[in-house]
Parts: structure tokens; sequence; C-alpha cells
């Protein structure tokens, strides 16, 4: 009795505990769809972000392009003393800015200006930054970018562009402010996008470049040593100075500290730390993404020397010599805006070292940002007027559309293969890199080619003359890597190859277009349809690798339809040394088209007997010497003969095999195959060729 009742209760407990699992089974599974759905959820919303990231940069984009590409920002420093009167009037929140002269201070003394925003003598330097933020950011995405300070003495400058000197974000300028903001935006999308960055600090002193980080302090003495020259060995606006790489604001605060060691820095009347220089901070920015695009841009940021009148800052001497230094490169800079603004065919960048330097971020495609800078006491009137008209010169300047200055893919492959191609077989415009304009326009170029930088620029130091390809062959030598001749094929897709006036043509007879010609038609026909093939790339530039194709490309083709196709690639290949491969694609266009008339004919058949009788007549047809072939011929001949005045059966041009229904294949080889054992190969190529 008990044992039943301790069964039953058993029994229910077991139930219940089948019933408890159960439960926490389908609440487990439901646990883990739910979790499976955060987890898609989350996923989702990861891709979700860097789409809509995507998106943002090019919302951005376009919003500073309707914005336009060059921005006049004017700042009013705040005066030194508080009670004198200003010649500020009026500030608009619109940009516009009105000016009164204090001998004139009725309505004719009164000067309006319009600009994309003024900032006056209240604006902190977080005041200013924001509206600096986006165009900088655009460097990021490809885009170059310069910003320069503009204004007499004192007028700040340096305060705008360098900051008071404090180490807090406070007392940052725009410089610290705006590479703080590039670093922070490479570690948002360094998920999507590795960036490196570099900087390069230089003077402009008396138009003699210095290099203002070097370590060498005879480099950073006047008269200098070394002075740099504008164009470096890539004839590249860019100053041949060290190129430091930074990681985070702090590397750069320190950099700039040393470049300011190095500065010429003078005192003049109004300002008794006035720099005597233009200096420039240049920032490489180079960045790769997953897919592996690249993009190389660079962001000038320029503090001008001021453009005082020599007669007010009553300087003397060296100082004399400084003065007209500055204003003959600042009156330089005006010729370029000018020039700009007038859309002027020529612009003279190369007639002072500053303009020469920024000429791919002043002019075209770049984006471009002026502080024009005034101090607001009544003395400095008629220099705060020039400053105003200048910026007022500038703001009217139409830039182009910016642009991007991204390489994808194929158009890095297509360079890494123009690396390898032959000189001799590139026009003179091959050479240019797909953002280069024509040498003739060449000072007018911009987005040069920074990636040349940092194939240069090791981990510290700069490399003054680029790295050759590590090895160059001509069009006949056998190229070191397979992987080239994949590219040449990769390439001839892609739908930038029009750069390359060069590079192997789209068309299927590609193959074609080498010295050496195709073997038969199943290895022209190999390097058509198997593009990816390292080898195929070879095929049809290259003497064969296979010792039994080596001796098909020495010795007459087994294959009758190859002997019959060797007879027309002789010709071509007669055609091709005629005209040699450096000859214009016009021509190379109608050799492709005959190799593929001759083609198509053996295709189709319809010149099947002319073309028989062409090779008996001109090929040979077996892999011996011509006289053995005479033989055979005749041999041949006679045989038929005797067998046509045995049999009475007319003489047949086609062979048995072909009246069988098998290819067309040429009586002589019926006879060949009689003799000798049938070549499969060449019978099952005939038909897959057909
Ligand atoms: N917005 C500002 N707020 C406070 N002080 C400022 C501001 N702008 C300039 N100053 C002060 O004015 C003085 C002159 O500024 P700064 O040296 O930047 O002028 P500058 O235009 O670079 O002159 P120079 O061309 O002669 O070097 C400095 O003492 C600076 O601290």
């Amino acid at each position: 009795m008990t044992n039943t009742l301790r069964w039953q209760n058993l029994k229910v407990l077991l139930a219940s505990t089948k019933r408890e699992f159960e439960n926490l089974q389908s609440q487990l599974q439901s646990d883990l769809k739910q979790l499976g759905d955060q987890v898609l959820d989350m996923s989702n919303a990861a891709l979700g972000y860097h789409k809509v990231m995507k998106e943002n940069r090019a919302l951005h984009n376009m919003v500073q392009d309707l914005k336009g590409n060059i921005r006049v920002y004017c700042r009013i420093r705040p005066a030194f003393d508080a009670e004198a009167k200003t010649i500020v009037d009026f500030i608009g929140e619109d940009g516009s800015l009105v000016v009164i002269d204090p001998l004139k201070p009725w309505k004719d003394g009164r000067k309006i200006f319009e600009f994309n925003r003024v900032f006056g003598s209240s604006a902190t330097q977080e005041d200013v930054f924001p509206d600096t933020k986006p165009l900088v950011r655009s460097v990021m995405d490809g885009y170059n970018v310069c910003s320069f300070a503009y204004g007499q003495t004192g007028s700040g400058k340096t305060y705008t562009m360098s900051g008071p000197g404090g180490e807090s974000t406070k007392e940052f300028g725009i410089n610290q402010l705006a590479l703080n903001d590039l670093f922070l935006l490479s570690d948002e999308s360094k998920d999507i996008m590795s960036y490196k960055i570099h900087v390069q600090m230089v003077e402009i002193y008396n138009d003699q470049i210095r290099d203002l980080l070097a370590n060498d302090p005879l480099l950073t003495k006047y008269p200098f040593i070394v002075i740099f020259p504008c164009m470096n060995g890539n004839g590249l606006p860019l100053p041949d100075a060290s190129v430091h790489p930074v990681n985070c604001a702090r590397d750069v605060i320190d950099l700039m500290k040393l470049s300011e060691g190095n500065r010429a820095v003078g005192s003049t009347a109004m300002n008794n730390r006035s720099s005597r220089s233009h200096s420039v901070l240049t920032v490489h920015v180079h960045g790769e993404d997953t897919n592996g695009n690249i993009i190389h841009s660079c962001l000038h940021l320029v503090d001008l020397a001021s453009s005082e009148r020599v007669d007010k800052s009553e300087v003397t001497g060296d100082g004399l010599k400084e003065a007209q230094h500055i204003n003959k490169s600042l009156s330089f800079l005006g010729g370029v805006i000018t020039a700009l603004a007038q859309k002027n065919s020529h612009i003279p960048y190369r007639n002072s070292k500053l303009t020469l330097l920024l000429q791919n971020s002043l002019g075209g495609h770049a984006k471009t940002l002026m502080f024009a800078h005034v101090s607001p006491e009544g003395d400095s009137f008629g220099e705060t007027i020039s400053t105003l008209k200048f910026a007022q010169r500038v703001s009217s300047v139409e830039l182009g559309a910016a642009r991007l200055n991204k390489e994808s893919v194929e158009v890095l492959e297509l360079k890494a293969e123009e690396a390898l191609t032959p000189q001799t077989n590139k026009p003179k415009e091959a050479s240019r890199t797909p953002f280069q304009k024509p040498k003739a326009t060449a000072e007018l170029q911009e987005g040069y080619d920074v990636t040349k930088l940092y194939d240069q620029a090791g981990n510290d130091s700069f490399m003054k003359t680029p790295p050759s390809p590590p090895f160059a062959f001509r069009s006949q030598d056998t190229p070191q890597t397979p992987a080239s001749g994949l590219k040449y094929q990769q390439a001839s897709r892609s739908p930038t190859s029009g750069f390359k006036s060069q590079q192997p043509s789209r068309s299927p007879t590609s193959g074609f277009k080498s010295k050496h010609a195709p073997r038969s038609p199943t290895s022209t026909y190999k390097s058509q349809q198997l593009p990816r093939s390292p080898t195929s790339g070879f095929k049809s530039q290259q003497a064969p690798r296979s010792p039994t194709s080596a001796l098909k490309s020495c010795n007459a083709p087994r294959s009758p339809t190859s002997a019959a196709i060797k007879g027309q690639v002789v010709k071509t290949t007669e055609i091709t040394e005629q005209k040699p491969l450096t000859s214009s694609t016009h021509g190379m266009g109608s050799q492709i088209r005959r190799s593929l008339q001759t083609i198509g004919k053996l295709i189709n058949g319809s010149d099947r007997k002319n073309q028989q009788k062409r090779t008996e007549a001109a090929a040979p047809l077996s892999p011996f010497s011509y006289q053995n072939e005479e033989k055979s011929s005749t041999t041949s001949n006679a045989r038929t003969v005797r067998r046509q005045s045995l049999t009475g059966i007319p003489l047949l041009t086609m062979s048995r095999r072909s009246s069988l229904g098998g290819g067309s294949v040429p009586d002589s080889c019926a006879n060949e195959s009689r003799n000798c054992k049938t070549p499969v190969a060449s019978a099952k190529l005939t038909k897959r060729w057909l």
C-alpha cells in the first residue's frame, strides 16, 4: 500500500518535473530566439550605422559644395584699449560688416563688406572652429583643403591659427583643433577606414623655404644652408622638408612647440613678436577603406606674415628686407587671387614660393578657407580696408567643384601595372597619374599623388628620391611575376582603362597585340576566355613555357587548322613588326580587325578551300623541315591520283573524316593522319574551336 502510494507520488513528481522541464525548455527556446533577434537587430543597426555614416558624409560634402568651395571669414580682434573707439559699426548675422572711417564718421565714411561670416571681438576659438570644422573634415574624405590667415600685424592671425599658447582645448588654435578633430574622425571611422596622418611644417622666409621641424640647428638658422626647393623630385608642389607621422593631437602640439622655437619672429612697432615669415603646417592624410580604395589629400594651415605697410611698422635694414619680401609675396598672392577671380587662363603661381606651394589648394578643385583678420583701432583703418578689400576679392573667386583624391582598387591596379609597363610602349602622357593634368597645365595641377609621399615616407623620415620600380621589363622580356599577366587582363576590363592608352584592349583579340602571335587558335582562345589565369596573359605576350608549345611555336603546327592560322598569323606578325607597338591604337585596331577577319573566315569555313590551298602552298604541314613536307605532299598527291585512276572516283578536297561529319579537316591532314596516329588532341581542339 505504502509502496503504491509512494509509486504514485513519484509518478506525480515525475510528471510535474517533466512539465517543469518542458516549460524551462520552451522558455529557454524563446529566450534564445529573443537573443537571436536582438543580435540580428544589433547587426542590422551596425550595418545601418555605417550606411547612415556614409550617407551623412555624402550629404555633408554636398552641402559644402552648395555653399561653395571658397569660404571667407572675417575676425575682429578685441581692442587693446577697451575705451578706444572702434571702427566696426555693424556685424550682421548674414556675414555683412560695416566699418566706419574715424576721419569721416558721416555716411560717406561707411564701407560695407560681405563675407561668409564675421566673428566679432568677443568670439572665442571655440566659436570660430565649428565653421571651419566641416571644411577641414573634408580632407578625411579625400579633398585638398587650405585654410589661411591674412591680416596686418597684430590683428590676431597667429592667435587664430595657433591659439594663445595654452595647453587646454580652450586655448587651442585652429591648427590644434583641426588636427584633434581629424584624429577623432579617424577613430570614429576606424571600422571602415584606416588613416595615416603625417605633418610637415615649413616657413617661407625671404622667399626661401625652410623646414621648421628639422633636427639639425644648422638648417634652421638664416642664411639657410639648405634651401628647400618648392618642388620636390616628383615635380609636386610640396616642400621637400621632413614629414612626421602623428597619432594624436599631443604629437602635433609637441611638433608645433618645436616649430615655434624655429620660427623667424621679430619686433615691429605694431607687434613685439611679429611673424616675419609665412608658416605652413601641412597635414597629409592617407586613408584606406575595407575594400582597398585609397584616398590621399592634404590640408594646408597657413599663418601668413603680416601685410602692414613698411612705413607703419617702422622697420629698417634686415627688417625692411623682410617686409619687402613679405609684401611682394602677398602681392603675388593677390595676383593669383585676382587671376582666379577673373578666370584668367594663366594663373601666376610661379611668381613666389608661397603661391607655388599653395597652388594645389588655392585654385581649381580644392576647398579654401580664408580668415581675414582686422584690428578694431581707428589708426589701423587703412590697413583694415585693404585687408577687407583683399578678402572681398578672394570671396569673389569661383572655385570649380572640389575633386576627390580617391583611387579605387582598379585604378591602383592600373597604376601598379603602369609601373611595370615598359616605358617605350607608353605615350608621353601615359606617365601621368589619372589625377594629373597634362604638362602644359602642370602649373594648375592639384590632387598630386601623395601616395608617393607615403611610399617614400618611412615612419619618421622622408626620403627625397622616389624608389624606382623594382624592375622594369621590356615588351619582349619575360615578366618576373605571373601576377602581372593577370593584372593586364583584369585591367583591360576596368572602366578606367581609358586612362592608359597602351593598355591591352578589351577586344577578344588582344592576344594579337603582342609581337608574338598566338601559336594556335586555341592559345588565342585561351587568352580570351581565361583572362584570370596568371599564365594566360603571358600566352598572348610571351613565349610559351611548356616544351610542347615551344615546339609548336618554333616549328610548323601539327594541327592543319593551326597551320592555317599560322599562315595568317605569320602575316599578322609581319604587320605587327612593321608597325611597332608604339604605333597608335588606331593602327592596333585595324590590325586586330584583320586578325578577327582571318579567324572569322576560318570559323565559318567560307574560305576553306582557298585557305587549304594557301595553307598547302605556304604553310608547312608537318613539324619537320620544308623538304620533308614537300616530299610528303608530293607522295600524298601521287597516291591520291593513283587511287582516283584505280577507283574512278573524282578527286576529293575533303578528307574522309570530314565527310563523316567531322570538322573541316583538310585532306592533307587525312593523309598525315593515315600515316601516323590521329592527332586526337588536335581534332578535339578543332571541334572546340568550331
Ligand atoms: N581674438 C583675440 N582675443 C584675444 N586676444 C587676441 C585675439 N587676437 C589677437 N589677440 C592678441 O593680439 C596680439 C597680436 O596677435 P597675433 O600675434 O596673433 O597677431 P598676428 O596677426 O599674428 O601678428 P603678426 O603678423 O605680427 O605676427 C597677441 O597678444 C594676441 O594674444
